[in-house]
C-alpha cells in the first residue's frame, strides 16, 4: 500500500518510527522504495550532493522539478515529499502556491517542504494547506539560511534559542502542516517538541527522541567526502566504488 499523510499520523500514535531518506535520480529512489522506506524526500541537499553547488541556495525550481520526476518514476510505497528551493516561497504565498502547485502537477509528489516559519511564512503555509497541498515544515538548522546563521551550527542551544524554536514549531502545526522536519538542534529539545506536537516529528542530528528519523542518502550510504557530523555512514560506497574502478582499470589496462 502507497503512504499518505495518514499513514504517517497513525505511526507517531502507534509510536512506530518513520524511516526517511532522501533522493535525487531513479535508480536510488527505486532501490530505496523497493527497501521499504516510509518517507523519501526530493531534498534541496540534492544541489550539494548532486550538482556540485557550495551551499542549496543555487537551485532552481526547474532543477528540483528535473529530480523529483525521475524521482517519481522509482517511487510506489513511499510517501514522496519536495523541498521548495530557496526563494520559490519566500516572496509571497501567492508565488508560493503557483510554485508548489507547480511541482505537484509536473513531478507527481505528494506534499512538500519549507524551511522556517513564524512570522512570514505562515500565511504561506496556511494558503497551501488550503489550497490541498501538504505541508511539511523544518525548523532548528535552516540551510538556505546558511549565511545568516553564520555556517551550518547546532542551533536552540540556549534557553531563548531552545523557546524560539518551540514556539516556531507550534506555529507550524496551528498553520497546518502534517509532519515537522527538527534539524541540528539538541536531543532534549527534539524530544520536548515531540511530545507535546500532534504531528510527527522527523529528526536529523536531533537525537533519538523523534518520531522518526532521515538522512541524506549519499551520507548514508558513504558516499559524501565530507559529511555533516551527525550523519553516521551505514555503508562505504566510496571506497568500494573507488576499489572497483581500479579493479576495472587493472583488467583493461592488463588487455593492452
Ligand atoms: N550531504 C549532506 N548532508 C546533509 O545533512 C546536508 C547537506 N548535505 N546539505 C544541506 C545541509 C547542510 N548540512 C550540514 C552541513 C555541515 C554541518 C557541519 O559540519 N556542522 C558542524 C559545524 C559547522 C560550522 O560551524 O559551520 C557542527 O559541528 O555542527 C552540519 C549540517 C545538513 N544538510
Ligand atoms: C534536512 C534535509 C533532509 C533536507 O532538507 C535536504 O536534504 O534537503
Ligand atoms: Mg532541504
Amino acid at each position: 500500500m502507497a503512504h499518505t499523510v495518514l499513514t504517517l499520523q497513525q505511526y507517531k500514535q502507534q509510536a512506530h518510527k518513520i524511516v526517511a531518506v532522501t533522493a535525487w535520480d531513479y535508480l536510488l529512489a527505486q532501490i530505496l522504495d523497493q527497501a521499504g522506506v516510509d518517507l523519501i524526500l526530493v531534498g534541496d541537499s540534492l544541489g550539494m550532493v548532486a550538482l556540485g553547488y557550495e551551499t542549496t541556495l543555487p537551485v532552481t525550481l526547474t532543477e528540483m522539478i528535473h529530480h523529483a520526476k525521475a524521482v517519481r518514476r522509482g517511487v510506489k510505497h513511499a510517501f514522496l515529499v519536495c523541498d521548495l528551493p530557496f526563494l520559490s516561497y519566500q516572496v509571497n504565498p501567492e508565488l508560493a502556491l503557483h510554485n508548489a502547485g507547480q511541482i505537484l502537477k509536473e513531478t507527481g509528489v505528494q506534499a512538500v517542504k519549507l524551511e522556517g516559519g513564524y512570522p512570514t511564512l505562515l500565511p504561506t503555509v496556511q494558503r497551501l494547506v488550503q489550497a490541498g497541498i501538504p505541508v511539511m515544515g523544518h525548523v532548528g538548522l535552516l540551510p538556505q539560511a546558511v549565511h545568516r546563521l553564520g555556517g551550518y551550527r547546532q542551533q536552540g542551544k540556549t534557553t531563548e534559542a531552545a523557546a524560539e524554536v518551540f514556539h516556531q514549531a507550534f506555529a507550524l502545526q496551528e498553520a497546518g502542516i502534517f509532519a515537522l522536519l527538527l534539524e541540528h538542534i539538541p536531543g532534549e529539545l527534539a524530544r520536548d517538541i515531540t511530545q507535546k506536537l500532534t504531528i510527527p516529528t522527523i529528526g536529523i542530528g536531533a537525537g533519538t527522541d523523534c518520531d522518526g528519523q532521515i538522512l541524506v542518502t549519499a551520507d548514508l550510504l558513504g558516499l559524501t567526502a565530507q559529511p555533516p557530523p551527525f550523519a553516521p555512514p551505514y555503508a562505504n560506497l566510496r571506497q568500494q566504488i573507488t576499489q572497483a574502478v581500479a579493479d576495472y582499470s587493472q583488467t583493461v589496462r592488463g588487455q593492452a
